[in-house]
């Protein structure tokens, strides 16, 4: 599904957020949308569910204007949000049931598709404890198991990895890695860390507002005249 976001500008009062951003993103491909805090990624992102309304500017999925057909371009989108969603004393399985009746799955499709992406998870044997008692690495994958029930062709992620230790954050990226490639699915992945992001993805820089770079790692740096992404992103906005 192709997603195309053209012109966006958003403000919180008088305070603009957002100034004139635009991009494509490509169909079964990762994207990083790499910015320092404050940059306007979950603004971004809450455009992009819709949690935040339009104000200037539109947002196109497979062609459908978000303005318009909202509807049917939500239905494409599977997201995980900064801050953990999960209800904490329901077993691993009730969660995703419950999210899954919400998008009208049928109880017997709902398990299936729930053990399905547990089992891709390797979370099959957790499925009947209270997700209170999983560490922080494994309700994020529930959260995306979660956003991906309804097997929607893009997903958002806005920092998934906050608050968890340096070997979970790095086991989580690479597993949506393997989905994007597996599902065929389109991502976009939040982040302010420059060790998140590879070289060989797709990045967007995003810096008080404005999309300074859009381009494969590589090319950005050439463009730049850097050595590596992490000495890009740190010159043009001073972060990492
Ligand atoms: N509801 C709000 N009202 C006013 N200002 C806001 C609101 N939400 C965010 N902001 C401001 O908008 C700017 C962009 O915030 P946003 O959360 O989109 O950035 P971010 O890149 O996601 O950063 P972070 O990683 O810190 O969440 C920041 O200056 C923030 O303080």
């Amino acid at each position: 599904m192709t997603i195309e976001a053209s012109n966006l500008s958003f403000r919180y009062g008088d305070k603009p957020v957002l100034r004139e951003v635009s991009f494509a993103l490509t169909s079964g491909r990762f994207h990083a949308l790499l910015g320092p805090n404050g940059a306007g990624k979950s603004t971004l992102f809450g455009l992009l569910t819709r949690l935040l309304a339009l104000q200037q500017g539109d947002i196109f999925m497979a062609g459908q204007s978000l303005k318009k057909q909202p509807a049917d371009a939500m239905r494409q989108i599977g997201v995980v949000f900064q801050q953990n969603a999960l209800d904490l004393d329901l077993t691993v399985r009730q969660n995703l049931q419950y999210h899954a009746a919400l998008h009208g799955l049928s109880r017997k499709e709902a398990r299936a598709r729930g053990d399905r992406e547990l089992e891709r998870f390797s979370l099959l044997d957790r499925a009947n404890d209270a997700v209170r008692q999983l560490n922080g690495g494994h309700r994020r994958r529930v959260e995306i198991a979660r956003a991906l029930l309804h097997e929607p062709s893009l997903l958002l992620l806005d920092e998934p990895t906050v608050g968890l230790d340096v070997a979970s954050r790095k086991a989580l990226n690479e597993h949506v890695r393997t989905l994007c490639k597996e599902d065929d699915l389109t991502v976009l992945w939040a982040t302010h860390l420059i060790e998140e992001v590879r070289a060989e993805d797709r990045v967007l820089i995003l810096h008080q507002g404005q999309l300074l770079a859009d381009g494969k790692g590589q090319a950005i740096c050439e463009a730049a005249g850097t050595r590596d992404l992490a000495e890009t992103f740190h010159s043009l906005t001073g972060a990492g």
